[in-house]
Protein backbone atom coordinates (compact mmCIF):
# COMPACT_ATOMS: atom_id res chain seq x y z
CA UNK A 1 0.00 0.00 0.00
CA UNK A 2 1.21 3.68 -0.89
CA UNK A 3 1.92 6.02 2.02
CA UNK A 4 -1.24 7.91 0.78
CA UNK A 5 -3.82 5.09 0.49
CA UNK A 6 -2.16 3.84 3.75
CA UNK A 7 -3.51 7.32 5.62
CA UNK A 8 -5.86 7.14 8.11
CA UNK A 9 -7.17 10.48 6.36
CA UNK A 10 -7.57 8.59 3.06
CA UNK A 11 -9.55 5.74 4.61
CA UNK A 12 -11.88 7.66 6.50
CA UNK A 13 -12.68 9.15 2.82
CA UNK A 14 -13.37 5.99 1.93
CA UNK A 15 -15.94 5.51 4.41
CA UNK A 16 -17.51 8.56 3.81
CA UNK A 17 -17.47 8.15 -0.11
CA UNK A 18 -20.01 5.63 0.29
CA UNK A 19 -22.03 6.77 2.94
CA UNK A 20 -22.62 9.99 0.56
CA UNK A 21 -22.85 7.39 -3.03
CA UNK A 22 -26.94 6.64 -1.59
CA UNK A 23 -27.44 10.91 -1.49
CA UNK A 24 -29.17 12.55 -3.87
CA UNK A 25 -27.86 16.22 -4.00
CA UNK A 26 -31.75 17.08 -5.06
CA UNK A 27 -32.81 15.82 -1.13
CA UNK A 28 -29.58 18.02 0.15
CA UNK A 29 -30.92 21.19 -1.31
CA UNK A 30 -34.44 20.35 -0.05
CA UNK A 31 -33.52 19.76 3.34
CA UNK A 32 -31.08 22.38 3.69
CA UNK A 33 -32.53 25.79 2.34
CA UNK A 34 -28.90 27.45 3.24
CA UNK A 35 -26.84 25.14 1.03
CA UNK A 36 -26.02 27.76 -1.78
CA UNK A 37 -25.58 30.14 0.23
CA UNK A 38 -23.16 28.08 2.30
CA UNK A 39 -21.22 26.79 -0.11
CA UNK A 40 -19.57 29.64 -2.06
CA UNK A 41 -16.84 31.55 -2.44
CA UNK A 42 -15.26 34.70 -4.15
CA UNK A 43 -12.21 35.40 -4.36
CA UNK A 44 -10.33 37.91 -7.30
CA UNK A 45 -12.97 38.63 -9.03
CA UNK A 46 -14.03 34.77 -9.05
CA UNK A 47 -17.56 33.64 -7.31
CA UNK A 48 -17.85 30.17 -7.28
CA UNK A 49 -20.85 28.26 -6.49
CA UNK A 50 -19.95 24.67 -5.43
CA UNK A 51 -22.99 23.51 -3.87
CA UNK A 52 -23.55 21.32 -6.71
CA UNK A 53 -21.09 19.11 -5.33
CA UNK A 54 -21.99 15.42 -4.02
CA UNK A 55 -20.35 16.61 -0.72
CA UNK A 56 -21.54 17.58 2.82
CA UNK A 57 -19.72 18.48 5.72
CA UNK A 58 -17.97 15.39 6.57
CA UNK A 59 -16.73 14.81 3.17
CA UNK A 60 -15.47 18.30 2.99
CA UNK A 61 -13.71 18.13 6.74
CA UNK A 62 -12.49 14.67 5.40
CA UNK A 63 -10.85 16.32 2.38
CA UNK A 64 -9.49 19.44 4.11
CA UNK A 65 -7.61 16.65 6.61
CA UNK A 66 -6.38 14.71 3.96
CA UNK A 67 -4.51 17.99 2.25
CA UNK A 68 -3.39 18.35 5.70
CA UNK A 69 -1.71 15.18 6.55
CA UNK A 70 -0.20 15.30 2.56
CA UNK A 71 1.18 18.83 4.59
CA UNK A 72 -0.11 20.70 2.18
CA UNK A 73 1.07 24.33 2.79
CA UNK A 74 4.48 23.26 3.98
CA UNK A 75 4.57 22.14 0.03
CA UNK A 76 3.42 25.13 -1.15
CA UNK A 77 5.59 27.43 1.09
CA UNK A 78 8.79 24.99 -0.67
CA UNK A 79 7.23 26.20 -4.02
CA UNK A 80 7.07 29.48 -3.93
CA UNK A 81 10.57 30.38 -1.83
CA UNK A 82 12.25 28.66 -4.96
CA UNK A 83 13.10 25.20 -3.18
CA UNK A 84 13.69 22.52 -6.06
CA UNK A 85 10.33 21.02 -6.06
CA UNK A 86 11.03 19.49 -9.74
CA UNK A 87 13.09 16.70 -8.48
CA UNK A 88 13.84 14.79 -11.53
CA UNK A 89 15.07 18.11 -13.49
CA UNK A 90 16.83 19.78 -10.25
CA UNK A 91 14.75 22.64 -10.77
CA UNK A 92 12.71 25.38 -8.67
CA UNK A 93 9.37 25.86 -9.82
CA UNK A 94 9.15 29.89 -9.85
CA UNK A 95 6.29 31.15 -12.15
CA UNK A 96 4.53 32.46 -9.51
CA UNK A 97 7.86 34.84 -9.70
CA UNK A 98 7.39 36.23 -12.58
CA UNK A 99 4.33 37.56 -11.03
CA UNK A 100 5.64 38.95 -8.23
CA UNK A 101 4.29 42.53 -7.52
CA UNK A 102 5.50 42.26 -3.65
CA UNK A 103 9.14 43.48 -2.56
CA UNK A 104 9.90 39.76 -1.57
CA UNK A 105 12.85 38.85 -3.13
CA UNK A 106 12.84 35.27 -4.95
CA UNK A 107 16.07 33.70 -4.52
CA UNK A 108 17.77 31.35 -6.74
CA UNK A 109 20.95 28.96 -6.07
CA UNK A 110 21.11 32.70 -3.82
CA UNK A 111 20.88 34.81 -5.88
CA UNK A 112 17.79 37.05 -6.21
CA UNK A 113 15.82 36.64 -9.55
CA UNK A 114 13.62 39.54 -9.40
CA UNK A 115 16.07 42.21 -10.98
CA UNK A 116 16.12 39.90 -13.88
CA UNK A 117 12.00 39.46 -14.12
CA UNK A 118 12.04 43.10 -13.87
CA UNK A 119 14.39 43.79 -16.46
CA UNK A 120 12.51 41.42 -19.11
CA UNK A 121 9.48 43.13 -18.25
CA UNK A 122 11.21 46.50 -19.44
CA UNK A 123 12.53 44.89 -22.69
CA UNK A 124 8.71 43.50 -22.96
CA UNK A 125 7.20 47.19 -22.75
CA UNK A 126 9.88 48.84 -24.79
CA UNK A 127 9.61 46.57 -27.64
CA UNK A 128 6.01 46.38 -27.57
CA UNK A 129 5.82 50.07 -27.45
CA UNK A 130 8.29 50.49 -30.56
CA UNK A 131 6.30 48.16 -32.26
CA UNK A 132 3.26 49.73 -31.92
CA UNK A 133 4.49 53.25 -32.50
CA UNK A 134 6.02 52.17 -35.71
CA UNK A 135 9.91 53.43 -34.21
CA UNK A 136 10.50 49.38 -34.83
CA UNK A 137 10.60 48.93 -38.83
CA UNK A 138 11.21 46.62 -41.20
CA UNK A 139 14.28 46.75 -43.10
CA UNK A 140 12.54 48.65 -46.09
CA UNK A 141 11.56 51.41 -43.84
CA UNK A 142 7.92 49.76 -43.24
CA UNK A 143 6.16 49.85 -39.74
CA UNK A 144 5.57 46.60 -38.74
CA UNK A 145 2.09 45.08 -39.20
CA UNK A 146 2.06 41.49 -38.86
CA UNK A 147 3.57 39.58 -36.00
CA UNK A 148 4.26 35.60 -36.92
CA UNK A 149 4.72 33.69 -34.03
CA UNK A 150 6.25 30.32 -33.44
CA UNK A 151 5.92 28.22 -31.11
CA UNK A 152 4.07 24.75 -29.44
CA UNK A 153 2.79 23.75 -26.36
CA UNK A 154 3.56 25.97 -23.61
CA UNK A 155 4.88 28.64 -25.85
CA UNK A 156 1.69 28.34 -27.75
CA UNK A 157 -0.99 27.52 -25.86
CA UNK A 158 -1.20 30.30 -23.50
CA UNK A 159 0.15 33.04 -25.88
CA UNK A 160 -2.72 32.25 -28.62
CA UNK A 161 -5.39 31.55 -26.09
CA UNK A 162 -4.76 34.38 -23.96
CA UNK A 163 -5.04 36.46 -26.83
CA UNK A 164 -8.04 35.10 -28.07
CA UNK A 165 -9.58 35.50 -24.44
CA UNK A 166 -8.85 38.98 -24.39
CA UNK A 167 -9.85 40.22 -28.08
CA UNK A 168 -11.69 43.38 -27.11
CA UNK A 169 -8.53 44.36 -25.78
CA UNK A 170 -7.01 44.10 -29.36
CA UNK A 171 -4.33 46.54 -30.62
CA UNK A 172 -5.01 48.10 -34.50
CA UNK A 173 -1.66 48.23 -34.96
CA UNK A 174 -0.82 44.39 -35.73
CA UNK A 175 -2.23 41.26 -36.11
CA UNK A 176 -0.62 38.18 -34.98
CA UNK A 177 -0.83 35.03 -36.10
CA UNK A 178 -0.14 31.44 -34.28
CA UNK A 179 1.85 28.97 -36.12
CA UNK A 180 2.52 25.49 -33.65
CA UNK A 181 2.00 22.35 -35.89
CA UNK A 182 4.91 21.08 -37.99
CA UNK A 183 2.48 20.42 -40.83
CA UNK A 184 3.57 22.80 -43.89
CA UNK A 185 -0.46 23.49 -44.00
CA UNK A 186 -0.18 26.11 -41.61
CA UNK A 187 3.11 27.88 -42.20
CA UNK A 188 2.44 28.30 -45.42
CA UNK A 189 -1.15 29.58 -45.08
CA UNK A 190 -0.08 32.17 -42.71
CA UNK A 191 3.17 33.44 -44.66
CA UNK A 192 1.14 33.74 -47.88
CA UNK A 193 -1.17 36.09 -45.93
CA UNK A 194 1.07 38.69 -44.84
CA UNK A 195 3.35 41.23 -46.34
CA UNK A 196 7.22 40.39 -45.83
CA UNK A 197 8.40 43.48 -45.13
CA UNK A 198 6.03 44.31 -42.39
CA UNK A 199 5.95 40.95 -40.74
CA UNK A 200 8.03 39.93 -37.06
CA UNK A 201 8.66 36.57 -36.70
CA UNK A 202 8.76 36.00 -32.78
CA UNK A 203 10.03 32.60 -32.42
CA UNK A 204 9.22 30.85 -29.02
CA UNK A 205 10.45 28.35 -27.83
CA UNK A 206 12.90 27.75 -23.83
CA UNK A 207 14.68 24.76 -25.09
CA UNK A 208 15.37 25.82 -28.80
CA UNK A 209 15.41 22.31 -29.70
CA UNK A 210 11.86 21.52 -30.46
CA UNK A 211 11.95 20.27 -33.67
CA UNK A 212 8.50 22.00 -34.76
CA UNK A 213 9.25 25.19 -33.94
CA UNK A 214 12.70 25.00 -35.26
CA UNK A 215 11.73 23.88 -38.75
CA UNK A 216 8.86 26.52 -38.83
CA UNK A 217 11.28 29.11 -38.16
CA UNK A 218 13.64 28.20 -40.63
CA UNK A 219 10.86 28.14 -43.26
CA UNK A 220 9.55 31.61 -42.69
CA UNK A 221 13.44 32.50 -42.53
CA UNK A 222 13.70 31.09 -45.99
CA UNK A 223 10.90 32.65 -47.65
CA UNK A 224 11.94 36.35 -45.84
CA UNK A 225 15.11 35.37 -47.81
CA UNK A 226 13.22 34.41 -51.15
CA UNK A 227 11.25 37.41 -51.05
CA UNK A 228 14.25 39.72 -51.25
CA UNK A 229 15.47 40.17 -47.33
CA UNK A 230 19.50 39.54 -46.84
CA UNK A 231 20.88 38.33 -43.89
CA UNK A 232 21.74 41.35 -42.39
CA UNK A 233 17.84 42.28 -42.05
CA UNK A 234 16.70 39.60 -40.47
CA UNK A 235 17.42 41.24 -37.20
CA UNK A 236 14.74 43.82 -37.73
CA UNK A 237 12.56 40.79 -38.40
CA UNK A 238 13.41 37.81 -36.26
CA UNK A 239 13.18 37.84 -32.68
CA UNK A 240 13.21 34.97 -30.48
CA UNK A 241 12.72 34.17 -26.80
CA UNK A 242 14.71 31.17 -24.80
CA UNK A 243 16.48 30.32 -21.97
CA UNK A 244 19.14 28.75 -24.64
CA UNK A 245 20.72 31.96 -26.05
CA UNK A 246 23.91 30.06 -27.34
CA UNK A 247 21.76 27.99 -29.32
CA UNK A 248 19.53 31.37 -30.14
CA UNK A 249 22.49 33.12 -31.13
CA UNK A 250 24.10 29.95 -33.05
CA UNK A 251 20.70 30.39 -35.07
CA UNK A 252 21.26 33.45 -36.44
CA UNK A 253 19.07 35.48 -33.72
CA UNK A 254 21.49 38.71 -32.98
CA UNK A 255 21.61 38.97 -28.79
CA UNK A 256 20.09 41.79 -28.42
CA UNK A 257 16.94 40.34 -30.53
CA UNK A 258 16.81 37.28 -27.39
CA UNK A 259 14.08 37.77 -25.01
CA UNK A 260 15.21 35.40 -22.02
CA UNK A 261 13.71 33.09 -19.61
CA UNK A 262 14.80 30.49 -17.34
CA UNK A 263 15.62 27.42 -16.72
CA UNK A 264 12.74 27.80 -13.37
CA UNK A 265 9.99 28.33 -15.68
CA UNK A 266 8.01 25.33 -17.00
CA UNK A 267 6.96 25.39 -20.30
CA UNK A 268 3.10 25.04 -19.67
CA UNK A 269 3.65 27.51 -16.91
CA UNK A 270 5.46 29.96 -19.27
CA UNK A 271 2.93 32.60 -20.57
CA UNK A 272 4.07 35.13 -17.67
CA UNK A 273 7.59 35.16 -18.79
CA UNK A 274 8.56 36.31 -22.15
CA UNK A 275 6.95 33.93 -23.94
CA UNK A 276 4.05 35.83 -23.43
CA UNK A 277 5.76 38.74 -25.66
CA UNK A 278 2.96 38.22 -28.40
CA UNK A 279 0.20 38.68 -25.80
CA UNK A 280 1.87 42.00 -25.58
CA UNK A 281 2.44 42.89 -29.08
CA UNK A 282 -1.28 41.51 -29.34
CA UNK A 283 -3.16 43.29 -26.53
CA UNK A 284 -0.88 45.81 -25.42
CA UNK A 285 1.98 46.01 -22.46
CA UNK A 286 -0.72 47.10 -19.77
CA UNK A 287 -3.11 44.84 -20.52
CA UNK A 288 -0.36 41.72 -20.22
CA UNK A 289 0.51 43.23 -17.11
CA UNK A 290 -3.21 43.04 -15.87
CA UNK A 291 -2.81 39.19 -16.35
CA UNK A 292 0.19 38.92 -14.41
CA UNK A 293 -1.23 41.40 -11.57
CA UNK A 294 -4.69 38.87 -11.56
CA UNK A 295 -2.37 35.99 -11.55
CA UNK A 296 -0.69 37.96 -8.67
CA UNK A 297 -3.87 38.22 -6.49
CA UNK A 298 -4.59 34.69 -6.79
CA UNK A 299 -1.20 33.54 -5.97
CA UNK A 300 -1.74 35.83 -2.79
CA UNK A 301 -5.21 34.50 -2.20
CA UNK A 302 -3.55 30.60 -3.00
CA UNK A 303 -1.10 31.46 0.18
CA UNK A 304 -3.31 32.98 2.73
CA UNK A 305 -6.63 32.39 2.51
CA UNK A 306 -7.13 29.38 5.25
CA UNK A 307 -7.66 26.27 3.11
CA UNK A 308 -11.38 26.04 3.62
CA UNK A 309 -11.56 29.16 1.89
CA UNK A 310 -8.82 28.84 -0.42
CA UNK A 311 -10.44 28.17 -3.52
CA UNK A 312 -7.64 26.22 -5.66
CA UNK A 313 -7.06 24.14 -2.57
CA UNK A 314 -11.09 23.26 -2.48
CA UNK A 315 -11.20 22.60 -6.40
CA UNK A 316 -8.37 20.35 -6.25
CA UNK A 317 -9.73 18.40 -3.26
CA UNK A 318 -13.38 17.93 -4.96
CA UNK A 319 -11.44 16.79 -8.15
CA UNK A 320 -9.56 14.07 -5.70
CA UNK A 321 -13.22 13.16 -4.20
CA UNK A 322 -14.48 12.53 -7.80
CA UNK A 323 -11.26 11.14 -9.57
CA UNK A 324 -10.45 8.88 -6.52
CA UNK A 325 -13.51 7.83 -4.54
CA UNK A 326 -16.25 8.41 -7.13
CA UNK A 327 -13.87 6.96 -10.64
CA UNK A 328 -14.25 9.78 -12.34
CA UNK A 329 -12.12 9.64 -15.72
CA UNK A 330 -12.50 12.76 -17.01
CA UNK A 331 -13.44 16.50 -16.11
CA UNK A 332 -14.73 19.06 -18.20
CA UNK A 333 -14.80 22.84 -18.44
CA UNK A 334 -17.26 24.29 -19.93
CA UNK A 335 -17.13 27.88 -20.25
CA UNK A 336 -19.38 29.94 -21.81
CA UNK A 337 -17.98 32.62 -23.74
CA UNK A 338 -16.97 32.45 -26.91
CA UNK A 339 -13.85 34.14 -26.63
CA UNK A 340 -12.69 31.96 -23.72
CA UNK A 341 -13.55 29.10 -26.19
CA UNK A 342 -9.58 27.80 -25.73
CA UNK A 343 -9.08 27.49 -22.37
CA UNK A 344 -9.93 23.58 -22.03
CA UNK A 345 -7.38 22.98 -24.52
CA UNK A 346 -5.27 25.09 -22.07
CA UNK A 347 -5.52 23.66 -19.05
CA UNK A 348 -5.72 20.63 -20.71
CA UNK A 349 -1.63 20.97 -21.16
CA UNK A 350 -1.31 21.91 -17.56
CA UNK A 351 -3.23 19.33 -16.02
CA UNK A 352 -2.71 16.34 -17.89
CA UNK A 353 1.38 17.04 -18.83
CA UNK A 354 1.76 17.86 -14.88
CA UNK A 355 -0.52 14.80 -13.56
CA UNK A 356 -0.24 12.77 -16.00
CA UNK A 357 2.06 10.90 -14.00
CA UNK A 358 2.23 7.02 -12.74
CA UNK A 359 4.90 7.27 -10.15
CA UNK A 360 5.23 8.66 -6.88
CA UNK A 361 7.63 11.43 -6.25
CA UNK A 362 10.29 8.38 -4.60
CA UNK A 363 9.59 6.13 -8.01
CA UNK A 364 7.11 4.10 -7.09
CA UNK A 365 3.93 3.20 -8.77
CA UNK A 366 1.43 4.76 -7.30
CA UNK A 367 -2.07 2.30 -6.18
CA UNK A 368 -4.67 4.93 -6.76
CA UNK A 369 -5.57 6.58 -9.81
CA UNK A 370 -3.56 10.17 -11.09
CA UNK A 371 -4.84 13.09 -12.99
CA UNK A 372 -7.84 12.86 -15.29
CA UNK A 373 -8.38 13.59 -18.66
CA UNK A 374 -9.51 17.28 -19.03
CA UNK A 375 -11.65 18.10 -22.13
CA UNK A 376 -14.43 20.23 -22.95
CA UNK A 377 -15.69 23.49 -25.26
CA UNK A 378 -17.64 26.34 -25.51
CA UNK A 379 -21.60 26.27 -24.04
CA UNK A 380 -23.90 26.26 -25.62
CA UNK A 381 -22.20 24.28 -28.56
CA UNK A 382 -21.63 21.26 -26.49
CA UNK A 383 -25.03 21.54 -24.96
CA UNK A 384 -25.78 19.51 -28.51
CA UNK A 385 -23.68 17.09 -28.89
CA UNK A 386 -21.35 15.67 -25.65
CA UNK A 387 -23.33 16.69 -23.34
CA UNK A 388 -25.86 13.75 -23.45
CA UNK A 389 -23.09 11.43 -22.12
CA UNK A 390 -22.45 13.90 -19.15
CA UNK A 391 -26.21 14.10 -18.63
CA UNK A 392 -27.11 10.18 -19.19
CA UNK A 393 -23.48 8.22 -19.72
CA UNK A 394 -22.30 5.59 -17.50
CA UNK A 395 -19.61 7.73 -15.25
CA UNK A 396 -19.62 10.73 -13.58
CA UNK A 397 -18.14 13.59 -15.40
CA UNK A 398 -16.96 16.64 -12.70
CA UNK A 399 -17.99 19.99 -14.81
CA UNK A 400 -16.55 23.34 -14.41
CA UNK A 401 -19.25 25.80 -16.15
CA UNK A 402 -17.72 29.80 -16.15
CA UNK A 403 -19.66 32.70 -17.63
CA UNK A 404 -19.16 36.19 -17.53
CA UNK A 405 -22.15 38.39 -16.48
CA UNK A 406 -20.89 41.13 -18.59
CA UNK A 407 -19.57 40.44 -22.29
CA UNK A 408 -18.71 42.96 -24.51
CA UNK A 409 -21.10 44.14 -27.69
CA UNK A 410 -23.65 42.71 -25.40
CA UNK A 411 -26.88 42.12 -26.86
CA UNK A 412 -29.17 41.37 -23.87
CA UNK A 413 -31.45 38.67 -25.48
CA UNK A 414 -28.10 37.44 -26.33
CA UNK A 415 -26.31 37.18 -23.05
CA UNK A 416 -29.62 35.57 -21.29
CA UNK A 417 -30.39 33.03 -23.38
CA UNK A 418 -26.32 32.13 -22.66
CA UNK A 419 -26.42 32.24 -19.06
CA UNK A 420 -30.38 30.57 -18.90
CA UNK A 421 -28.40 27.86 -20.78
CA UNK A 422 -25.30 27.83 -18.61
CA UNK A 423 -27.58 27.74 -15.52
CA UNK A 424 -29.98 25.76 -16.29
CA UNK A 425 -27.32 22.50 -17.87
CA UNK A 426 -26.08 23.36 -13.75
CA UNK A 427 -29.77 22.26 -12.97
CA UNK A 428 -30.39 19.80 -14.89
CA UNK A 429 -27.28 17.64 -14.17
CA UNK A 430 -27.93 18.12 -10.29
CA UNK A 431 -31.78 17.61 -10.40
CA UNK A 432 -32.18 14.99 -13.42
CA UNK A 433 -35.36 13.82 -14.10
CA UNK A 434 -36.77 10.82 -12.33
CA UNK A 435 -38.68 7.55 -13.70
CA UNK A 436 -42.03 8.68 -11.68
CA UNK A 437 -41.88 11.98 -13.79
CA UNK A 438 -41.25 10.49 -16.98
CA UNK A 439 -43.71 7.94 -16.71
CA UNK A 440 -45.89 10.31 -15.63
CA UNK A 441 -45.12 12.58 -18.89
CA UNK A 442 -46.42 9.55 -20.93
CA UNK A 443 -50.27 9.91 -19.59
CA UNK A 444 -52.61 10.40 -22.26
CA UNK A 445 -50.01 8.74 -24.55
CA UNK A 446 -52.31 6.02 -25.30
CA UNK A 447 -49.21 3.59 -24.55
CA UNK A 448 -49.78 0.43 -23.05
CA UNK A 449 -48.11 0.26 -19.47
CA UNK A 450 -44.76 -1.86 -20.67
CA UNK A 451 -44.11 0.47 -23.45
CA UNK A 452 -44.12 3.72 -20.91
CA UNK A 453 -42.37 1.81 -18.51
CA UNK A 454 -40.04 1.03 -21.01
CA UNK A 455 -39.14 4.55 -22.54
CA UNK A 456 -39.50 6.29 -19.12
CA UNK A 457 -36.48 4.36 -18.26
CA UNK A 458 -34.83 5.76 -21.37
CA UNK A 459 -36.08 8.91 -20.51
CA UNK A 460 -35.15 9.44 -16.87
CA UNK A 461 -32.00 11.61 -16.20
CA UNK A 462 -30.63 10.37 -12.78
CA UNK A 463 -29.07 13.59 -12.03
CA UNK A 464 -26.80 14.13 -9.41
CA UNK A 465 -24.13 15.03 -11.82
CA UNK A 466 -21.42 17.27 -9.95
CA UNK A 467 -20.64 21.07 -11.52
CA UNK A 468 -19.03 23.94 -10.12
CA UNK A 469 -20.17 27.47 -11.72
CA UNK A 470 -17.70 30.14 -11.91
CA UNK A 471 -18.56 33.66 -12.56
CA UNK A 472 -17.43 36.97 -12.79
CA UNK A 473 -18.18 40.54 -14.11
CA UNK A 474 -16.15 40.34 -17.51
CA UNK A 475 -13.13 38.71 -17.84
CA UNK A 476 -10.29 41.41 -17.98
CA UNK A 477 -7.21 40.73 -17.99
CA UNK A 478 -7.00 40.52 -14.60
CA UNK A 479 -9.93 38.29 -14.16
CA UNK A 480 -7.90 36.30 -16.61
CA UNK A 481 -4.79 36.13 -14.94
CA UNK A 482 -6.65 35.00 -11.79
CA UNK A 483 -8.39 32.03 -13.18
CA UNK A 484 -5.86 30.74 -15.18
CA UNK A 485 -3.17 30.72 -12.03
CA UNK A 486 -6.60 29.29 -10.37
CA UNK A 487 -6.13 26.37 -12.48
CA UNK A 488 -2.27 26.11 -12.05
CA UNK A 489 -3.12 25.89 -8.10
CA UNK A 490 -5.38 23.12 -8.22
CA UNK A 491 -3.18 21.31 -10.19
CA UNK A 492 -0.12 21.51 -7.94
CA UNK A 493 -2.76 20.92 -5.14
CA UNK A 494 -3.73 17.24 -6.70
CA UNK A 495 0.10 17.04 -7.17
CA UNK A 496 0.60 16.69 -3.41
CA UNK A 497 -2.01 14.75 -2.39
CA UNK A 498 -0.85 12.11 -5.40
CA UNK A 499 2.68 12.63 -4.62
CA UNK A 500 3.75 13.39 -8.08
CA UNK A 501 6.62 15.51 -9.14
CA UNK A 502 3.48 17.79 -11.86
CA UNK A 503 6.65 19.45 -13.24
CA UNK A 504 8.76 17.64 -15.74
CA UNK A 505 7.10 15.39 -18.74
CA UNK A 506 9.18 12.80 -19.43
CA UNK A 507 6.73 10.80 -21.98
CA UNK A 508 6.64 14.00 -23.81
CA UNK A 509 10.32 14.16 -24.67
CA UNK A 510 10.31 10.39 -25.30
CA UNK A 511 8.24 11.19 -28.11
CA UNK A 512 10.45 14.11 -29.39
CA UNK A 513 13.66 11.43 -29.32
CA UNK A 514 11.55 8.96 -31.34
CA UNK A 515 9.97 11.66 -33.33
CA UNK A 516 13.76 12.48 -34.69
CA UNK A 517 15.30 9.13 -34.91
CA UNK A 518 11.82 7.64 -37.30
CA UNK A 519 12.59 11.12 -39.22
CA UNK A 520 16.36 9.94 -39.53
CA UNK A 521 14.47 6.73 -41.20
CA UNK A 522 12.19 8.91 -43.84
CA UNK A 523 15.16 10.40 -44.97
CA UNK A 524 17.03 7.41 -45.19
CA UNK A 525 19.51 8.59 -42.49
CA UNK A 526 18.74 5.13 -40.06
CA UNK A 527 19.22 1.55 -40.57
CA UNK A 528 16.06 0.26 -40.89
CA UNK A 529 16.71 -2.37 -38.22
CA UNK A 530 16.80 0.00 -35.73
CA UNK A 531 13.08 0.30 -35.96
CA UNK A 532 10.38 -2.68 -35.05
CA UNK A 533 8.02 -4.28 -37.91
CA UNK A 534 5.57 -2.06 -37.72
CA UNK A 535 7.40 1.42 -37.86
CA UNK A 536 9.58 0.06 -40.92
CA UNK A 537 6.21 -1.01 -42.55
CA UNK A 538 4.71 2.47 -42.25
CA UNK A 539 8.29 4.25 -42.88
CA UNK A 540 8.52 1.91 -46.49
CA UNK A 541 4.92 3.26 -47.13
CA UNK A 542 6.08 7.08 -46.83
CA UNK A 543 9.00 6.45 -48.46
CA UNK A 544 7.48 4.97 -51.26
CA UNK A 545 4.81 7.80 -51.89
CA UNK A 546 7.46 10.06 -51.75
CA UNK A 547 9.98 8.67 -54.20
CA UNK A 548 11.38 10.59 -56.26
CA UNK A 549 9.24 10.39 -59.51
O1 LIG B 1 9.52 25.88 -25.51
P1 LIG B 1 10.05 24.60 -26.04
O2 LIG B 1 11.35 24.25 -25.41
O3 LIG B 1 10.14 24.64 -27.54
O4 LIG B 1 9.08 23.47 -25.65
C1 LIG B 1 7.76 23.40 -26.12
C2 LIG B 1 7.04 22.27 -25.43
O5 LIG B 1 7.83 21.12 -25.59
C3 LIG B 1 7.39 19.94 -24.97
O6 LIG B 1 6.40 19.35 -25.73
C4 LIG B 1 7.00 20.12 -23.55
O7 LIG B 1 6.34 19.00 -23.09
C5 LIG B 1 6.14 21.34 -23.35
O8 LIG B 1 5.91 21.56 -21.97
C6 LIG B 1 6.82 22.52 -23.94
O9 LIG B 1 6.08 23.67 -23.70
Amino acid sequence: MSALTSLPEWKKLSELASAVKDAHMRDWFAQDANRADKMRLEACGIFLDYSKNRVNDDALKGLFDLARACKLETLRDAMFSGEQINSTEGRAVLHTALRNFSDRKVLVDGEDVMPEVHATLAKIEAFTASVHSGEHKGYTGKPIKHIVAIGIGGSFLGPKIMTEALKPHTVDAVKVHFVANVDGCHIHDVLSSVDFEETLVVMSSKSFSTQETLQNTLTAKDWFLKSGGTQEDIAKHFVAVSSNVKAATEFGISADNIFPMWDWVGGRYSLWSAIGLPISLALGFENFKGLLEGAFEMDTHFTTAPLEENMPVLLALLGVWYRNFFDAQSHVLLPYYHYLRGLPAYVQQLDMESNGKEVTQEGESVDYPTGPIIWGSEGTNGQHSFHQLIHQGSGVIPADFMLPLNVPNQDDTHHAMLASNCFGQTQALMQGKTFEECYADLDGTGLDDAERKRLAAHKTMPGNKPSNTFLFDSLTPKTLGALVAMYEHKVFVQGVIWNLNSFDQWGVELGKVLGNQVLAGIQGEADKDNFDASTQQLIAKFRAANAPK
